[in-house]
């Protein structure tokens, strides 16, 4: 039997179902045997695999998330196209079968798929029903505008909750996808599908005054930050929190350990922004065949990805975890089981993100991402620690930005 290494960062409900996943797969044949092997988190996977790579024991596959994928399309040498690992194994792969929001994103300019679609996500909303019952507020009628959720907030509070609201992926749900939810630009040249000349421009007057209203929130008690990426999911799974926003896979953990009642629906918006509404952008990660690996190992790979594929368990894997469907019969398979209409809050990323396809839902391509985050994270963290206003927190992180942007640019001649 062959072994397959895969690297991926998937803990707790989600780690569980990556290991079911390479179980299914090692059933339904004898020839392989996909090993997977948590690795941190998708900030910590990713310098690991690339540490590895150097070392020369890579493994065979590598979950990326989403603002790594500038960098790994970039590092050409690292990397085997899944076109061509499929190409070259025989494997029938055709990038029309995927969702256009979701394999776009992992396409190049010039056509080609790079790495194959696997936990796609979007931002949304989510609540907890009895205690929106609790301080008198409608537990079906989640707050659609950001005015509507100060002032859930504040009636939250006054029947007792410490923690109102938390926000999860702050940089990802509250610069990246707001910009997008109010159609204004994050990042120049389409948000970097234009070329690695963009450069960040979210320090703009809408992103400036919501980070103050957040600013402004958390000295009243009303928003209360829980750390970075997805840790304050925690604070919300527990009860702790009452309202929060993250990735809409939070839905399959919160609806397997929550002991209480829960809604998810769409971000909020300001009202008197024209377009408002608009989109929000995609998140998650893809998988990464990583080169330099007998031949024998590429083909497993390829059969993994072509099961991983296969509508019945890309459908069960959007149904179990809050993930998009990555392809269009798996969408269409969930939708004609009567999945969404059972189970409410289901369709909301879908109806984000399949059903409306817009050129802005596209996400950003921006290379030094992971550190730009991180960037984002730290002028945040000051600004909700009121150690800055939010125009020099953000004027900060985009000058800081902007200069690892150059620097990627530079080396990418
Ligand atoms: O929690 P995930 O897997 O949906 O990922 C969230 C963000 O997109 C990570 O950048």
């Amino acid at each position: 039997q062959t072994e397959i290494q895969w690297w991926h960062a998937m803990g707790g409900p989600l780690g569980e179902w990556v290991n079911d996943l390479a179980k299914g797969f090692n059933e339904s044949q004898k020839e392989y045997k996909v090993v997977p092997t948590f690795k941190g988190t998708y900030d910590e996977s990713m310098p690991a695999a690339i540490a590895a790579y150097r070392a020369g024991n890579a493994p065979n596959i590598l979950q990326v998330f989403e603002v790594g994928t500038a960098t790994m399309m970039a590092s050409k040498g690292a990397i085997v196209p899944v076109w061509k690992i499929m190409q070259d194994a025989g494997q029938k792969f055709d990038t029309a079968a995927y969702v256009p929001a979701v394999g776009g994103y992992y396409t190049a300019s010039n056509g080609q798929m790079l790495s194959l679609p696997f936990n796609s996500s979007t931002t949304v909303f989510f609540y907890n029903k009895d205690a929106f019952k609790a301080a008198g507020l409608d537990p079906n009628k989640p707050p659609s505008t950001w005015p509507e959720v100060t002032l859930a907030a504040a009636k939250l509070k006054a029947s007792g909750s410490t923690c109102p609201l938390t926000i999860s992926w702050q940089g990802w749900t509250q610069l990246e996808s707001f910009s997008a939810w109010h159609n204004v630009e994050f990042a120049t040249k389409n948000n970097g599908f234009g070329g690695t000349d963009a450069r960040l421009v979210f320090n703009g007057p809408l992103q400036v005054r919501h980070i103050q209203n957040l600013a402004n929130m958390a000295k009243q008690g009303l928003f209360v930050y829980k750390g970075r990426g997805n840790v304050p999911d925690a604070a919300f799974i527990s009860g702790e929190c009452a309202m929060s926003m993250g990735s809409s896979s939070t839905y399959g953990q919160v609806n397997k350990v929550a002991k209480f009642a829960f809604g998810f629906s769409p971000l909020p918006y300001y009202p008197d922004v024209p377009g408002a509404p608009q989109n929000t952008i995609i998140g998650g990660a893809s998988l990464w065949a990583m080169s330099g690996k007998p031949a024998a190992e590429n083909k497993g790979v390829a059969a993994f990805f072509a099961y991983l594929s296969k509508p019945e368990v890309q459908a069960a894997s959007h149904q179990r975890t809050g993930y998009l469907p990555t392809t269009k019969a798996a969408f269409e398979l969930t939708e004609k089981s009567g999945f969404y209409a059972k189970n409410p809050g289901t369709d909301v990323a879908v109806n984000q993100m399949i059903r409306k396809t817009t050129d802005k839902s596209r996400g950003l391509r921006l290379g030094n991402y992971p550190q730009i985050r991180a960037i984002e994270d730290e002028e945040l963290e000051q600004v909700w620690a009121g150690k800055k206003t939010a125009k020099e927190g953000l004027d900060s992180a985009v000058k800081r930005g902007n200069e690892l942007l150059a620097k990627f640019q530079q080396a990418n001649k």
